[in-house]
Order: C-alpha cells, then sequence, then structure tokens
C-alpha cells in the first residue's frame, strides 16, 4: 500500500494475520505466534480493534490448521501446494474466519480475494481463493462436522498424535486433541489469602488456588482487583508446581527459569526471599513490571542458570525448565506446528543440565521441584526418574491428593501429571499440561 488512498475496511487486519501466518508457516517457522505478531502489530500501527481481529484470525488459524488443511487439500485439484506458504496462509486464514469465526462468509471471501490482488506474488491466485473459500462456505457444516468428531486424527501432527497415544492410550489423546481444539477460558492465580475482589465472577478450581473467570472477553487490565495485585493471570495448573514448593516466610528461594514470572509472584507472595534469575533480558522485563503491579519484591538476575554461583545453596528451588510446551496447545495453538519431534532432544540434555545445577542449588535437608508445560514423557515422568537414579542424595517427596485438590492429578509415584483433558467441566474446561516432581536432598 502507498498511503496515498484508505484500504477498505477489515483488510489491513487481513493482511496482518496472513503475513504473520505465512511466515510462521514458511521462512519463520518455529518463531512463537505471539513473539511474531506482536511486533507486527506495533509496526503495521492497526486500531485496537483491527490488531484484535488479526489476532483472532491468526490463532484461530493455527487452532484448526489440521482440519482446515485438511477441507482445502480435498477441494483443490492438485492438492494443498505445502511449499507455498504464501498460498496456504491466504486459503488457511480465510477459511478459519468462515469456518469458526464470527464472519460474514461474503465478507471474508471478499477480503482475501482483496489481499490477493493487492499482493504481487498472489495476484494471479485471486480467482482461486475465490473459489475454494466460497465451496468451504457452502460445505461449512461437513467440515466442521468432521473436524469435531476426528481432532487427534485431523487436527493434530501425527508425530505429536503418536506419542500422545502412545504416553496416554487412545481414548485420553483424543480427549487431549478435543480440548485443545476448544482454547482456555482465563485462570487467575489469587494471592493467597486475599479476598475474591468484589465483581469478579468465577468459580474457585479443586486445591483453591486458581478462580476461572466467566468472563473471558473483558481485557485483563480492567477485571476487578488488577490494580489491587489481587491475582495475576497463569492457568491453574501452572499455579500448582511453585504452591508444592511449601515454601516458608524467610526461606532463600531459586526460581532458576522464573520469567516471566508468574510462579515467582506466588513464591514471592508466601513471603520467601527469592532469587529470579532467567537467561532472557526481555521476559525478565515483564517479571518485574508483574511484581511491581503486585507489590512483590524478588532479586532479579539476567544471567544462564548453569552459571550461577554454588557456594550458598538455597532452602529450595523451582526449576521450570524449557520445554517443547506440548501441554499449552489450549493457549498456545501454533506450538504442534511449530516444532517437531527433532527439538525434543536438545530440550532434553538442557532439562538434565538444568536439573543436576538444581540439585547443587539446593542445600542439604532442602526441597527441589522440577516442573515442565509438557506432556512428553521424556521432558518429564522420564527426567524424574533419571534424576533419581543419578542422584542418591535426592529422595522423592510425593505430592498428596490434597495439596492439588483432586487425585487424577497425581501418578501412582506421587508426580503431577495434569492434562488438557483434565477438569472438563469447569468452567470453559481443561488445562495446562504440566509434569511436576517433588524432590528432597537428604543430609540436613
Ligand atoms: C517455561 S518458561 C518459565 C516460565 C516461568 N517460570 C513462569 O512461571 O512464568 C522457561 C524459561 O526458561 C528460560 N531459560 C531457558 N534456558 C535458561 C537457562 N539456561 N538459564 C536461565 N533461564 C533459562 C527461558 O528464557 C524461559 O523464560
Amino acid at each position: 500500500m502507498d498511503g496515498q488512498h484508505t484500504e477498505v475496511a477489515g483488510l489491513p487486519a487481513r493482511r496482518l494475520a496472513w503475513g504473520t501466518v505465512a511466515d510462521l508457516l514458511g521462512k519463520n517457522r518455529g518463531t512463537a505466534l505471539e513473539d511474531a505478531i506482536e511486533p507486527a502489530v506495533q509496526r503495521a500501527v492497526l486500531p485496537p480493534q483491527d490488531a484484535g481481529l488479526a489476532r483472532a484470525i491468526a490463532t484461530t488459524t493455527f487452532r484448526h490448521l489440521g482440519v482446515i488443511r485438511h477441507a482445502l487439500h480435498g477441494r483443490l485439484a492438485k492438492g494443498l501446494p505445502e511449499d507455498q506458504p504464501g498460498l496456504v496462509a491466504l486459503l488457511a486464514t480465510g477459511a478459519a474466519q468462515i469456518l469458526y469465526l464470527n464472519v460474514q462468509d461474503h465478507a471474508a471471501v471478499d477480503l482475501a480475494v482483496r489481499l490477493a490482488k493487492s499482493e504481487p506474488g498472489l495476484q494471479h491466485l485471486a480467482g482461486l481463493a475465490n473459489a475454494v473459500l466460497r465451496r468451504i462456505a457452502r460445505e461449512r457444516d461437513e467440515i466442521r462436522r468432521e473436524g469435531d468428531a476426528e481432532p487427534l486424527r485431523l487436527n493434530t501432527p501425527d508425530w505429536l498424535a503418536r506419542r500422545w497415544i502412545t504416553a496416554y492410550g487412545e481414548e485420553t489423546a483424543r480427549a487431549i486433541a478435543a480440548a485443545n481444539a476448544r482454547g482456555a477460558g482465563l485462570d487467575l492465580t489469587l494471592r493467597p489469602g486475599a479476598a475474591i475482589p468484589e465483581g469478579l465472577e468465577g468459580r474457585r478450581l479443586p486445591g483453591s488456588l486458581s478462580l476461572r473467570l466467566d468472563d473471558a472477553r473483558t481485557p485483563v487490565p480492567e477485571l476487578p482487583g488488577f490494580a489491587d495485585g489481587a491475582w495475576w493471570v497463569q492457568d491453574a495448573a501452572a499455579a500448582l508446581p511453585a504452591h508444592l514448593l511449601g515454601v516458608r516466610p524467610g526461606e532463600r528461594v531459586a526460581d532458576l527459569c522464573a520469567a516471566p514470572g508468574g510462579k515467582t509472584a506466588q513464591l514471592a507472595a508466601a513471603g520467601a526471599a527469592v532469587l529470579a534469575v532467567d537467561r532472557s533480558g526481555p521476559r525478565l522485563r515483564r517479571l518485574a513490571d508483574n511484581l511491581a503491579r503486585l507489590g512483590l519484591s524478588a532479586e532479579v538476575q539476567a544471567v544462564d542458570a548453569l552459571a550461577l554461583p554454588e557456594d550458598r545453596p538455597f532452602d529450595a528451588v523451582l526449576l521450570d525448565a524449557p520445554c517443547s510446551a506440548t501441554g499449552t496447545v489450549r493457549r498456545h495453538p501454533d506450538v504442534p506446528w511449530a516444532k517437531g519431534e527433532g527439538d525434543l532432544s536438545r530440550l532434553v540434555g538442557l532439562q538434565r543440565r538444568l536439573l543436576d545445577k538444581a540439585a547443587r542449588l539446593t542445600r542439604p535437608g532442602g526441597r527441589l521441584v522440577y516442573c515442565t508445560c509438557s506432556l512428553e514423557p521424556e521432558e518429564g515422568e522420564a527426567q524424574g526418574e533419571a534424576f533419581l537414579a543419578r542422584h542418591a542424595d535426592f529422595v522423592r517427596r510425593p505430592i498428596a491428593p490434597e495439596e492439588v485438590g483432586d487425585p487424577a492429578l497425581l501418578t501412582a509415584s506421587g508426580d503431577l501429571r495434569t492434562l488438557p483433558s483434565h477438569w472438563p467441566d469447569e468452567g470453559r474446561g481443561g488445562l495446562d499440561g504440566f509434569y511436576a516432581v517433588r524432590l528432597e536432598r537428604t543430609g540436613a
């Protein structure tokens, strides 16, 4: 666009969503959607409503990408050209609006055609986009029915579907895929001892750490209690690992992979003297902002946790390690399409080194909680078992059902294993998939 004329309403939002999805399917595969779209929104200087629409289109496209690809593939004479991310993104973002968003069919088709005509590489595809998207609109009910019935087969990359069937069985793997397609509501971690602010409507979840809001539409800063720091946004499952560390006022606690700080806030709110470490400066700035709003404090260090000095071990250590994040697809639907099985072994190696470091930072008699937001056993149960086999000076401290509010969230060994298919009836339903093991260093 040359800036000389005003574009038709809605087109800038479609262009932004299309450009972001094309990038993530093509040259920037592996980048997280939120890391790609937020800078693009800033650059495009869109009004808030258009920015919100662009986010919704891109997120919805990834949430249903398997179903959408399948539908397009079967309706194109030569199938879907996966080597042309610009074309795939044009059709997929158009189809996402028709199938899953509250957008009039003619507006979705018309804007996709206009978008194609305005982009040099897509001009010759405007007719194709028009024809296939009209057909998607005509056959919407059938496409949705098929997708809803088979989210594991149609909407989960094969490598992940295979792994989840192996780890959890076919029925649970299906339930996980269905929960991922539904998405997540808004969970708040309540400041310990604080009353639920007046006007904040929701249900307290089992274990009582979290409130699941009835209304996930109001912008977070406008919700009652935001300015007073009465709560912070965090999935109900993500609130469990820091709670399991059971820190007491005055204890010295290290949070080794801390940013953006949901768990640091829990530790600080419990009265601990927290060292919050993360190697990402920008993510730590979010942590500092979050703590400031909540009126909480922690010592913050932007360093590689592997380089921390070991001369003053801590009473308790939390290691929320970097992982494949396959437990967070409800909130981050791009994850399955951004990653591949090949990413796992590097992460598993890093987790092992961080765990061994965390062990050296735990004083005799001190506690260590290791957790990941992954559904992959290599990053969870296997990591816990291998640690115990390597470290004769640590024992597992099994988690009791009352600590998490539901025995279904625990493994036979007493570790935490939450699944997106857990708590399906609580509000919008589901939990992020987390693993956590609680360990104690012997020899106090
Ligand atoms: C799962 S996220 C942590 C989420 C955080 N605990 C929370 O509750 O908000 C993992 C974090 O590990 C950080 N990280 C990865 N490798 C690291 C390392 N070697 N040392 C310190 N931080 C690291 C990443 O920057 C990322 O912020």
